[in-house]
């Protein structure tokens, strides 16, 4: 079993509005609500490809109430937290050449809140083989809760996929988790400088794998992505129309967690979480892949060593 955990879940909205600018009035051509946040979309991926999933966190107050509503429609299996915190939105403007995205931070929660979701976690964690934890804190959360979530997770030899990024990720990979996926920006935070090449990848990769994480698979959007384990391995991907990239590092982080789950091998791994995340990108929900396109396109990567 994989449980997800999404401690800062959103109510994601999607405006379409083609010719968007800032600074003028539009009225949206259509829009789209799902229940998101990082964690969320990974739970939503892992669901549609046959998993078996059980998505827990702290959620709160009407926006709550409609993800669990909606999380049961999509005969997704749920253990939250219920706090009193109102739970976010996050706002997506979809337009013909660009996507803009507004994050509100999401309500403070209290310790209570904390100590009740960590006995939840850890009862889910027994049954669980891999646990992913994906996204931002909710504001004023010490930036070192993942730490402390990763160690509790070790201690119980359990795998832990943490995606997250800034001032979480590098206090989160003290924990020591399994696997982490950061992209082009999230290394770029790590260094501190701008990274205009592999060798400076591997240069925020090292400060990483330093720090404590196991793993890194660094995704690169179009480009693929390269994975610093015991080898260093590029993985290529096909060029594909895309619509809608949002939601796509979730995807392969979804991708990875079932390659692992599953007992495949790693290269197999690497080639579902990439596959997971083109199918993303080809649909305009965010979270959503089709299992049968995500088996053409595992035909279509290559995995190779590289030399850096
Ligand atoms: N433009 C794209 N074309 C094809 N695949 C993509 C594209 N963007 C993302 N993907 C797939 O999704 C994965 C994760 O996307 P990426 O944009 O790197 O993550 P994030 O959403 O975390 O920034 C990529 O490694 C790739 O497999
Ligand atoms: O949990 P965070 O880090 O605040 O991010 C939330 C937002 O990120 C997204 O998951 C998209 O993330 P990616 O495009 O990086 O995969 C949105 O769906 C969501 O609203």
């Amino acid at each position: 079993m994989i449980t997800t955990v999404t401690l800062n879940p959103a109510i994601d909205t999607r405006y379409f509005i083609e010719d968007f600018k800032e600074g003028r009035l539009f009225r949206a051509e259509k829009t789209i609500k799902s229940p998101g946040g990082k964690g969320l979309n990974v739970t939503k991926v892992l669901r549609q490809m046959g998993a078996d999933v059980v998505a827990t966190g702290i959620i709160g107050g009407k926006n709550g109430e409609w993800i669990q509503e909606n999380l049961k429609k999509m005969d997704i299996k749920e253990e939250f937290y219920v706090s009193s915190a109102e739970t976010r939105v996050c706002i997506a403007v979809l337009a013909k050449h660009s996507e803009t995205e507004i994050l509100e931070s999401g309500e403070e929660l209290t310790d209570s809140d904390l100590r009740a979701f960590e006995k939840k976690l850890m009862e889910l964690v027994e049954k669980s083989d891999v646990i992913t934890m994906s996204g931002s804190l909710p504001k004023g959360m010490d930036a070192g809760y993942y730490q402390k979530l990763v160690e509790l997770v070790n201690r119980k030899g359990k795998k832990v996929i943490l995606d997250t990024s800034g001032k979480s990720l590098l206090e989160g990979v003290k924990g020591k988790p399994y696997l982490i996926k950061p992209n082009f920006d999230e290394l770029e935070y790590v260094l501190g400088e701008s990274i205009d090449g592999r060798d400076k990848i591997k240069k925020a990769v090292e400060k990483l794998k330093n720090l404590g994480a196991q793993n890194v698979l660094v995704s690169l959007g179009g480009e693929g992505a390269i994975y610093f384990g015991e080898e260093i391995l590029k993985i290529t991907i096909p060029k594909i129309k895309i619509h809608n990239t949002v939601g796509s590092g979730d995807s392969s982080v979804a991708g990875f967690a079932k390659g692992l789950d599953d007992g495949l091998e790693l290269n197999e791994i690497l080639k579902l979480s990439m596959a997971c995340g083109m199918s993303n990108a080809q649909s305009m929900e965010t979270g959503r892949v089709i299992p049968e396109d995500v088996k053409e396109f595992m035909g279509n990567i290559t995995v190779e060593v590289l030399k850096i």
